[in-house]
């Protein structure tokens, strides 16, 4: 076998972590561990009232011919960080959708306090992902302030919810930037760090028992990331939560913010237990750290460069947190893991549903209200845009002018016919191009606030229905009350009858454009169905004309 490093820890440490493991080196040899063997972990892990203990056990992912995870068992405690280390695709985004209910498990168990994970705990616990995603136009202010309402119970005083945001505003150091849009990558917003201080702002208004972050530090600067992993200390630490993230190459002083540490290499667990406990486990197995070396390069060096090995040397691993320990043994090629408790039995604890937590926070009316106002406010730049405005004067003065003041006889009736076609056809398109690419951009929002129980389906359907329908009217409305007088239509009784019909045309247009973005799904699909579906539409106008 071969094993592959680099400078200056990776052959260094894979010969010697080999010949340690055939049991060659005298001195620093590998410690063999069997159930019953104790070191305890040392510090101070106290159990608290608030709070949720996780316990996971054996959990088995696979996907197609792959296994993602294998047979991981672990422990997460209240008021101390869980940190998930490992090489990018080890499993640390997988293990955390497991935890929080969010992947099928193939094998293994989750429990929550006993509890096992369902659908209504899932609610309790809240999961920052590694990918923030708001509606781009609203402030920071505004997003906070909708979370808030709709996520805080209703029979919270409205002074009560906005005073713990506020509270969240100061402890993530946001205050700066509250009143700027959040952004997107086509309109400059918020900063990266400071979207993922409001990302973990939505999450912790709820004062949630579970946190779970995946990556929170990816793409933020060296201070900004430790002051954010420092921020998430405190408050685990002062509120009693159970935190748990995943984190990629953490600088030294954030390592060492960390409580626990569980160590991936390729789905399987090389290491569990106390953070500050790692680099003697390693030293024992003869792989000693240079000095001034950065832990976390040292260990994520280990787990790139020597997996393979490494996972042999995980089975020497036996781990004590508080009333559990774990004890891994080989079983042909890969590692089974048990959860025992501390009495010597091992873990046959039933999980039972004890939970009859409230389905949703808010009522249905509150969450209709709320996210009627969020989508008015996020669509009114969309539909409302200066660029939008500036096309319907033009158009509208375009129209205007070719056609102005036609006279009412039988030789204009053609041009009548054109002035009439032409507005319906951009009444009934322009919603219907706009409808296509909004859902397919929300999506992202919906799916992730949907995830997470914000809100019922049919209260964000008919929110959207009915704050864009304004939005949508407006235009329409102003431009056939300008053009119709200046083209020279046919008097009042008329003229209501057209306001009308292209308002029902607009709806019409809004209405098949939502249904195709949600049945497209992809943007560009999307659009192609939509042209597809004009043309068809105009054919059919046009055949419809001539067998008349
Ligand atoms: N649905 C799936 N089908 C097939 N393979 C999958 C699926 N989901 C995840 N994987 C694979 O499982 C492995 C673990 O993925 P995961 O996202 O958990 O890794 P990760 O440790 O979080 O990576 P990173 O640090 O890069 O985010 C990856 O190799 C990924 O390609």
């Amino acid at each position: 076998m071969t094993v592959l490093g680099s400078q200056p820890l990776g052959p260094k440490l894979g010969i010697r972590m080999l010949w340690n493991i055939i049991g060659g080196a005298k001195g620093q040899s590998v410690r063999w561990c069997r159930p019953g063997d104790q070191f305890k972990i040392q510090g101070n892990v106290g159990v608290t009232d608030c709070g949720m203990e996780i316990v996971f056990k054996n959990l088995v992912v696979t996907r197609g011919e792959r296994r993602i995870l294998s047979d991981l068992s672990g422990v997460a405690r209240p008021g101390r960080v869980l940190a998930v280390m490992g090489p990018s695709g080890c499993g640390k985004t997988t293990l955390l959708n497991c935890l929080a209910g969010r992947t099928l498990l193939d094998h293994g168990e989750i429990a929550m306090d006993g509890i096992p994970v369902n659908k209504s705990l899932r609610r309790k616990l809240s999961y920052v992902m590694q990918e923030d995603s708001f509606f781009p136009n609203l402030t920071l202010r505004e997003t906070l302030s909708f979370t808030t309402m709709l996520r805080l119970p209703d029979k919270l005083p409205k002074s009560e919810k906005i005073q713990r945001m506020e509270a969240i505003i100061d402890d993530l150091d946001i205050r700066k930037c509250q009143h700027t849009i959040m952004g997107d990558a086509w309109c400059r917003g918020i900063s990266g760090g400071e979207k993922k201080r409001a990302s973990i702002a939505c999450e912790l208004i709820t004062d949630p028992a579970i946190i779970f972050l995946d990556e929170p530090t990816s793409g933020l600067d060296y201070s900004t990331a430790s002051s954010l992993v420092r921020t998430l200390r405190t408050i685990t630490e002062a509120q009693k939560k159970t935190l748990v993230m995943t984190i990629h190459q953490p600088s030294s002083q954030m390592f060492f913010t960390f409580h626990d540490l569980l160590l991936l290499s390729d789905g399987q667990m090389a290491f569990f237990g106390l953070c500050a406990n790692v680099i003697d486990f390693f030293h024992k197995a003869g792989l000693v750290m240079d000095a001034h070396y950065n832990p976390a390069d040292f260990i994520s060096m280990l787990l790139i460069f020597v997996s393979p090995v490494f996972c042999l040397l995980s089975i020497t691993a036996i781990y004590f947190h508080d009333k559990y320990y774990f004890s891994q043994k080989t079983e042909t090629d890969s590692v089974h893991v048990s959860l025992v408790h501390l009495d010597g039995q091992e873990s046959n604890h039933t999980f039972e549903d004890q939970s009859h937590t409230q389905k949703w926070a808010t009522g249905w009316v509150t969450q209709y209200v709320q996210l009627t106002t969020r989508t008015f406010r996020q669509s009114r730049t969309r539909i409302l845009s200066r660029l939008k405005i500036m096309e319907s004067v033009l158009l509208c003065l375009l129209v205007s002018i070719v056609w102005f003041q036609l006279p009412h006889t039988e030789e204009t009736l053609r041009d009548r016919m054109g002035a009439l076609f032409f507005t319906i056809i951009h009444w009934g398109f322009t919603p219907l191009f706009d409808a296509v690419s909004s859902f397919p951009m929300e999506r992202v929002v919906i799916h992730k606030e949907r995830s997470a129980g914000w809100y019922r389906l049919s209260a964000y359907y008919l929110a959207k229905m009915t704050s864009e329908l304004p939005l949508i009217l407006v235009q329409p409305g102003i431009f056939v009350a300008v053009s119709y007088w200046c083209i020279g239509f046919n008097g009042v009784g008329p003229f209501f009858g057209t306001v009308f019909i292209m308002m029902v045309n607009a709806i019409a247009g809004q209405s098949i454009g939502l249904f195709l973005g949600i049945l497209c799904m992809d943007f560009r699909k999307a659009m192609t169905v939509a042209t597809i579906f004009m043309m068809a539409i105009m054919l059919l106008g046009i055949v419809l004309d001539m067998l008349n």
